[in-house]
């Protein structure tokens, strides 16, 4: 048991999946793994170990933004031996071609700042994905047809942003989607050694204002589980 997980030490899988929703989370685990437990329910942040076509796979929320992923993934990491984490997310498209419910492949992360910036302090990190699993789910993307966008992502301390400049400058500048953790999980993931990826499905867009309802957000992001465990076993 850590501070904030309930799990006991070989309760957590190599392999974690993080929603930021903790229902999310519940969801994934009853909808894709068998014999799912669930793990952790402190603070009401839900994780769940199960099977997935005879491997042991953990799905745990993060909650929303980097300093509430940054104490599960440390957690998992540190005390629990996590090896690849997979964020699987909800993100707000930027671009045109980035439409509601494509799905986004972020193969680099830039923020305004990180929890982990009072560490790097002058220097601007580029957090990247591991190149293992964003080359294996990009192939199992293509090979469902899935609608996928590979490139940067935008990982945001405000989810209510009040820089309108800010948006147009990173959209003019090629980043896909904003989201709210990916950057902080990229950088752990470097300090430790371990894989990550963060995939994110399309959930509203900044310009055209379309959105999904809490509930569809909840739900109806099958197909980025699915893509996130084939790449995590490919
Ligand atoms: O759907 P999740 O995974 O929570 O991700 C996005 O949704 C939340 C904001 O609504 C932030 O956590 C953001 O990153
Ligand atoms: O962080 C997020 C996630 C979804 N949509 C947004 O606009 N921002």
């Amino acid at each position: 048991m850590t501070i904030h997980i309930g799990a006991k030490p070989d309760e957590i899988a190599e392999t974690v999946l993080m929603p930021g929703d903790p229902l999310r989370a519940e969801w994934a685990a009853k909808t894709f793994l068998t014999d799912a437990v669930c793990v952790n329910r402190v603070r009401g942040m839900l994780g769940f170990t199960g099977i997935w076509r005879g491997q042991r796979v953990t799905i745990h929320g993060s909650g929303m933004g980097m300093p509430s992923l940054s104490i599960y993934a440390n957690e998992l990491i540190r005390d629990y031996g996590a090896r690849t984490l997979i964020r699987v997310g909800s993100a707000g498209g930027y671009q045109p071609h980035t439409l509601v419910r494509d799905v986004i492949l972020a193969q680099a992360a830039c923020s305004v700042s990180t929890p982990s910036s009072t560490i790097l302090r002058e220097v601007n990190y580029a957090p990247i994905a591991d190149w293992g699993l964003l080359s294996a789910a990009y192939r199992a993307g293509q090979a469902r047809g899935t609608r996928l966008h590979v490139g940067n992502i935008f990982s945001s301390d405000t989810f209510y942003t009040e820089r309108a400049d800010h948006t147009e400058q990173l959209t003019r500048h090629g980043v896909l989607a904003v989201e709210m953790e990916a950057a902080e999980l990229y950088i752990l993931a470097a300090r430790y050694g371990v894989r990550a990826l963060a995939i994110l499905t399309v959930s509203d867009h900044i310009v055209t204002g379309e959105e999904l309802s809490a509930d569809q957000r909840e739900r109806s992001f099958g197909e980025m589980i699915e893509i996130a465990l084939e790449a995590a076993f490919a």
